[in-house]
């Protein structure tokens, strides 16, 4: 680019954030002080410009603890976080202050983010406030109902005045996306945001973040244990286990034709996903400790293709061909390797009956 052209335009696909080689370990205060959990370990991952990244995997394997992280609610213990290529580890109040207006957080129980004492007109002028400066009169008002149209609660003035309480769910979740549009953010991270939903709203709730996505080319993270949610709602799908990104690709590759044995089994177990963690955890056993987590590959203690090689060296994530749209696809699986001792994979659900 020669020094006198202008900026090039923002475009759908661009890297927004980037996690790299993230890593989480809690000290735990106890009888050893140094043990501790390894609840993320060395994940990279990119979150797009108008695109839907989703985060799969059963519980405490260190989902929301990414988000958490890439909120800067807590700090990393390594890695980096990579704001359009930039280190974007806040140092000071004003730094975190400029990073939550780019980035920020929805979380799963809506009841619990919105304070009850507050209306939804408090809660949303307090966020246009901090992030876009004086509004007043006229002019917040119009931003006010900008807000509740966006997530489409209409006639903004009949949830305008209303505390918490007096909403649904999904209003509750609504209002709460409504806050985080307040900064007018570049990326959305949601962490299970319509599990505590009922059933007959969770797609609204799905549809109207895939429209900020579209119309907003807002870059989002979607957290859920429910995989089949991801193929629905996202462009891209990661699979974590037990601190560790074990698969990614495009959401339909992914969850239509896995790679990775712990993929099959969240896929081929069962389409209720509460049902499908039983029946994981009951095939082989527990999820493992994150204080002393398995050698090698963290999911040999419950794959039924383990070797050696699994028990003691840990696959990095290899390519496994490509899916749609030519889009790269990899597992962290030995078996995709060309390793002599590599295990030899096969149907899952036949080798677990
Ligand atoms: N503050 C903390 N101190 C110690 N350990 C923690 C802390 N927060 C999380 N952990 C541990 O880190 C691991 C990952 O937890 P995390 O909440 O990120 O998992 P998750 O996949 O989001 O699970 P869920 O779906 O249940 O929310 C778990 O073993 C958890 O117990």
């Amino acid at each position: 680019m020669s020094p006198s052209s202008p900026p090039a335009e923002p475009a759908d696909g661009d890297v927004v954030l980037q996690a790299v080689d993230l890593q989480k370990h809690f000290k735990l205060r106890g009888l050893n002080s140094r043990d501790v959990v390894h609840a993320v370990d060395g994940v990279n991952f990119e979150l797009r410009r108008g695109r839907v990244l989703a985060l799969v995997g059963e519980s405490g394997s260190g989902k929301s603890t990414i988000a958490r992280l890439l909120a800067q609610l807590m700090p990393t213990t390594g890695g980096r976080i990579l704001l359009h290529g930039t280190d974007a580890t806040a140092k000071g109040r004003r730094a975190f202050r400029r990073y939550v207006g780019r980035v920020q957080m929805i979380f799963q129980d809506p009841f619990g983010s919105l304070n009850p004492v507050h209306t939804v007109r408090y809660m949303l002028s307090r966020s246009l406030r901090i992030h876009r400066g004086r509004l007043r009169g006229p002019a917040l008002e119009e931003a006010l109902v900008e807000l509740l149209e966006r997530v489409q609660l209409k006639p903004a003035e009949r949830y305008i005045d209303k505390f918490p309480h007096e909403l649904s769910g999904g209003q509750r979740q609504r209002v709460a996306i409504a806050r985080a549009l307040a900064a007018d953010p570049e990326v959305l991270l949601a962490d299970e945001p319509i599990s505590m939903l009922d059933v007959s709203i969770r797609l609204g709730i799905l549809n109207l973040l895939q429209d900020l996505r579209d119309r907003l080319h807002i870059a989002i993270l979607y957290i859920t244990h429910d995989i089949a949610s991801a193929r629905y709602f996202a462009d891209r799908t990661m699979v974590m286990y037990a601190g560790r990104i074990v698969e990614t690709g495009d959401s339909e590759s992914v969850t239509q034709d896995p790679k990775h044995p712990y993929t099959q089994l969240l896929v081929r177990s069962a389409p209720d996903p509460d049902d499908l963690e039983a029946r994981a955890h009951g095939a082989r056993g527990e999820a493992p400790s994150l204080v002393k987590p398995p050698s090698g590959c963290r999911f040999n203690p419950r794959c039924p293709f383990a070797t050696e090689l699994c028990r003691t060296e840990a696959p990095p994530l290899l390519p496994v061909g490509t899916g749609e749209n030519g889009e790269a696809r990899e597992a962290a699986c030995w078996g995709y390797s060309d390793r002599a001792d590599r295990p030899t994979l096969s149907d899952i659900t036949e080798a677990l009956a």
